[in-house]
């Protein structure tokens, strides 16, 4: 095993992405291994895997769903983002949403999903990015094992990173599974909702107010 494959051994924080991508060899001997770790993962559980037509390839189908995925986002490169210039110098708040939120709690490996809302203050001077970036941002950081909390800056910070607006926000809500489908069973409409406030849309209250008045009009599809 050379160096350079030793250092792609290293692990990772659950919501931390390798430090290159996987290339396809890599990604098939990851598949193979990590269903094999299935494969004894049923013999524990008594769950034939060899006879029964139902699971005979459940633990292949289930090892390429956390690679190629629900863990996907620690695996790739994060999303190309289109830039253009800001030509008419629009300074006015954006915000865009409900971004279609999927993710797996660190916890329990169960189900978050739920709703992202992201208002941007783009710099006069400066780029604005296509659209439908926002929505690969919060998929690409989301295909990892998260805590929201956490969810919330990486998909914040990593806008400031390539955007450098003049401010940001990012305001998610979420139904987490490890919370009503067990443990506690807490009801389906039970959400966790948080933000990340940076920049002016974190020094002015009146930015922040017309952020979240317009994540309420964007949830009740009120189309303004
Ligand atoms: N703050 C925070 N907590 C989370 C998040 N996702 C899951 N949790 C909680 O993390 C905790 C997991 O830790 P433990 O208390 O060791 O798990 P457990 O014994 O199975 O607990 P119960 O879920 O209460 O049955 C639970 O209380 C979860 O509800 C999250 O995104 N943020």
């Amino acid at each position: 095993m050379n160096v350079h494959r030793k250092e792609r051994n290293i692990v990772r924080l659950c919501n931390e992405a390798l430090d290159e991508p996987l290339d396809d060899v890599e990604r098939h001997s990851m598949i193979s291994a990590a269903a094999r770790k299935l494969e004894e993962l049923f013999d524990i559980l008594r769950i034939d895997h060899e006879n029964d037509h139902n699971t005979r390839e459940t633990p292949r189908r289930v090892a390429k769903m956390f690679v190629e995925e629900l863990l996907q986002g620690r695996y790739t490169a994060p999303p190309r983002i289109t830039e253009f210039e800001n030509v008419e110098a629009y300074d006015q708040l954006i915000v865009t949403g409900p971004v279609e939120l999927r993710s797996m709690c660190a916890h329990h490996l169960m189900p978050i999903y739920g709703s992202a809302y992201i208002g941007i203050l783009p710099s006069a001077d400066g780029k604005i990015i296509g659209l439908s970036k926002y929505d690969r941002i919060v998929n690409h950081f989301s295909s990892r094992l998260q805590i929201q909390e956490e969810l919330v800056k990486q998909i914040g910070q990593y806008i400031v990173k390539t955007t450098q607006p003049l401010g940001l926000a990012v305001r998610i809500s979420a139904v987490h599974m490890c919370k009503t489908q067990r443990g506690v069973r807490a009801s389906h409409r039970s959400r966790m909702v948080n933000s990340y406030y940076w920049g002016s849309l974190s020094s002015s209250p009146e930015l922040k107010s017309e952020f979240l008045q317009e994540c309420l009009a964007l949830d009740r599809g009120n189309l303004g």
